[in-house]
């Protein structure tokens, strides 16, 4: 991994935990990860239930709070929602953007998904943009297809926003919650493919600052040769970052 880019590992707890859940889970982290700032940035995406205490607890430490999702409009008559400026409000300092269940389950478009990253980064929260074929789409060789749109849909709507302001997640579908995760070499391929799409769509420097992260099945066991690739920046973790045992372990691993 490049010297520039500090490692990103995070944790999605997806539908999971209560308040008093978070808060055990926090108490437990925050002590374990002081003094990392710098080696490796270190993120807890919660639930909005519990998101205002996650962020409370975080506050100072160093680790990101982040949401799992909101909406691009900033206020109004949008039921069940949240706005960006709601979740600054409640101290978040990023969000995952268009993660594929939301996509696959919520019907989530790439227009969408470019919206809400592009007001993630004007509002100053840092979007973790989630990109990823399934296997249907694996198999019939349309991977990079799939994949390419996907991306160039946020870029090109990202205005003249620097590489640094966002984050990219490459989770191929068919490794989330599988225990089938992707080998460290598809991943490097895959990975580096969006980084010369980057490079192609906003030259070298933006290519070379955004990092990108994958995500799909990542465990302690298989983390360092995932890691070890050189355009990989991190994990995007879902089942193995509900534990702050095993969420440590791939924190470490990060760290190098
Ligand atoms: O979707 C994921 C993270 O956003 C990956 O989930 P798993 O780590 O449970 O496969």
């Amino acid at each position: 991994m490049a010297q520039e880019r500090r490692p990103l590992m995070a944790a999605n707890w997806k539908m999971n935990k209560t308040v008093r859940e978070a808060q055990d889970y926090m108490a437990a982290l925050l002590p374990r990860v002081d003094g990392l700032a710098g080696e490796v940035d270190v993120a807890v995406f919660a639930p909005f239930t519990c998101l205002s205490e996650v962020a409370r607890m975080a506050e100072g430490s160093g680790v990101i709070a982040g949401a799992q999702n909101f909406f691009y409009e900033d206020s109004g008559a949008y039921t069940g929602e949240v706005s960006a400026p709601m979740l600054l409000d409640v101290g978040a300092r990023a969000s995952i953007v268009g993660h594929s269940e939301r996509r696959e389950l919520f019907c989530e478009t790439d227009e969408a998904v470019a919206r809400k990253t592009r007001r993630a980064v004007e509002a100053g929260l840092l979007p973790v943009v989630c990109v990823g074929e399934t296997k249907e789409e694996r198999d019939a060789g349309r991977m990079w297809e799939k994949v390419s749109g996907q991306v160039r849909a946020v870029v090109e709507g990202l205005g003249d926003a620097p590489g640094g302001s966002l984050v990219f997640a490459y989770e191929p579908i068919w490794a989330i919650g599988t225990g089938e995760t992707a080998s460290p070499e598809d991943a490097q391929e895959a990975i580096g493919r969006i980084r010369g799409l980057l490079g192609e769509l906003r030259g070298e420097k933006f290519a070379e600052e955004a990092r990108i992260l994958y995500g799909g099945s990542i465990k302690p066991g298989n983390v360092s040769e995932i890691m070890a690739q050189k355009d990989v920046d991190g994990g995007l973790v879902g089942g193995a970052s509900l534990e702050v045992d095993s969420f440590l372990q791939l924190v470490e691993a990060a760290r190098g």
